[in-house]
C-alpha cells in the first residue's frame, strides 16, 4: 500500500468515487506536499515497560488537504500528532515541513486539544489577542485581528465572556480562532469535538468544514469517530494497533460539499463499512451478541 497520494492506491471494499471527486484527487495530488513524516517510531519507558507507540509511520499532507487521523483508543493519534506538533521527538524518523526536517515546535503549526485550553481568566477577545500579542502586534492591531477571527466563529457577541461563560462548543470554536489567529499554514486538530454531545459536535463540524473552505489551511484532525472522519476528510490515515502502524490510507470517495443527505449514499456507506471492518475487525466482533441469564419474570410478554 503507498503511504503517499499515488495513482491506483488500492481500495478495498471502497466504491470507486465519480469523475468529479477523481479530478480533485488528482488536483490534490498535484499541490505541494507541506508535511511529510517519514519512518516515525516512537517507544516510551526502557526493559520490561517499553511501549512501542508508533511503529515506522509515514504519510505526507498536501497543501489545502482535509487529512484524518482514525484508530482505536490508546494506537498512538496524540502522540502522532504531538510528533507533528513538535511538541514530542520521535524515537527515530522525522518530520519535514516543507520538505525540510524540523525538530520543534512553530508557528507554521496551529494546535488545538480536546481539552479546553483557554486562560480561564482572560476574555474570549483576550484569548484570542494572545498569540497575537506574542507574535509582535500592537494591542489595537492584537485586537482588530482577534475580532476578525471572532467573528469568523461566529462569537462575536461573546468578546467580552469568560471561558466559564461558555458552552463547550463556544469554547472549542474559541480555541479554533486562537490557533487561526497566529495565521498557521496546518493546523493539528487532536480530538477537538470528542467532549462534545452529538448535536453540537455535528454543528462544530459543518464550521470547520467552512472555515477550511474559507482560508489556505491544511488540516490533520484526529478522531476515533469513523462517521467524523468519512464526514470531513480528503483521505484517512488509519493506524492499526499493537504495535501501532499504517493499517491503510484511504481516499474518501464522497464529493464535497459535503451534508448529512451524502450519509445514505453507497460511497459513503462503502467508505464507511472500510474503516469499521479495520478498526473492528471481524474476530473482535465474534464476542457479540453476549449471552445474558434471565433475572426476572416480570413482564415476559415484553418482547
Ligand atoms: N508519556 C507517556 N509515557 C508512557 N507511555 C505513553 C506516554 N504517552 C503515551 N503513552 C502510551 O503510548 C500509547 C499510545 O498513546 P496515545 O495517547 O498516543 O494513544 P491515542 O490513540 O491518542 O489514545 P486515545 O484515543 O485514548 O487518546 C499508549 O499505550 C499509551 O499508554
Amino acid at each position: 500500500m503507498g503511504t503517499g497520494l499515488t495513482a491506483g492506491v488500492e481500495r478495498t471494499g471502497v466504491l470507486e468515487p465519480s469523475e468529479e471527486v477523481r479530478n480533485r484527487l488528482e488536483q490534490l495530488r498535484e499541490r505541494p506536499i507541506v508535511l511529510s513524516a517519514e519512518g516515525i517510531t516512537k517507544q516510551f519507558g526502557s526493559g520490561k515497560r517499553l511501549v512501542t507507540a508508533l511503529d515506522d509511520i509515514s504519510f505526507q499532507v498536501h497543501r489545502r488537504e482535509f487529512l484524518s487521523i482514525l484508530g482505536q483508543s490508546g494506537c498512538g493519534k496524540s502522540t502522532m500528532i504531538r510528533i507533528l506538533a513538535g511538541l514530542e521527538k520521535p524515537t527515530s524518523g522525522q518530520i519535514l515541513l516543507d520538505g525540510k526536517p524540523v525538530s520543534g515546535p512553530g508557528p507554521e503549526r496551529g494546535m488545538v486539544f480536546q481539552a479546553y485550553t483557554l486562560f480561564p481568566w482572560l476574555t474570549v477577545k483576550k484569548n484570542v489577542m494572545y498569540g497575537i500579542k506574542v507574535g509582535g502586534q500592537s494591542s489595537s492591531e492584537a485586537e482588530r485581528q482577534a475580532r476578525e477571527w471572532i467573528d469568523l466563529v461566529g462569537l462575536s457577541k461573546f468578546e467580552n465572556a469568560y471561558p466559564h461563560q461558555l458552552s463547550g462548543g463556544m469554547k472549542q470554536r474559541v480555541a479554533i480562532a486562537r490557533a487561526m489567529a497566529n495565521r498557521p499554514r496546518i493546523l493539528l486538530m487532536d480530538e477537538p469535538f470528542g467532549a462534545l454531545d452529538a448535536q453540537t459536535r455535528g454543528q462544530m463540524q459543518e464550521h470547520l468544514l467552512q472555515i477550511w473552505k474559507s482560508i489556505d489551511v491544511t488540516i490533520v484532525f484526529i478522531t476515533h469517530d469513523l462517521d467524523e472522519a468519512v464526514y470531513l476528510s480528503d483521505r484517512i490515515l488509519v493506524l492499526g494497533a499493537n504495535p501501532s502502524c499504517v493499517a491503510d490510507l484511504v481516499e474518501n470517495p464522497v464529493a464535497r460539499p459535503r451534508d448529512r443527505s451524502q450519509v445514505v449514499q453507497p460511497e459513503y456507506q462503502s467508505v464507511l463499512g472500510h474503516l469499521n471492518d479495520l478498526i473492528h475487525p471481524p474476530s473482535e466482533k465474534s464476542e457479540f451478541p453476549v449471552k445474558i441469564p434471565r433475572l426476572t419474570t416480570v413482564g415476559d410478554d415484553v418482547e
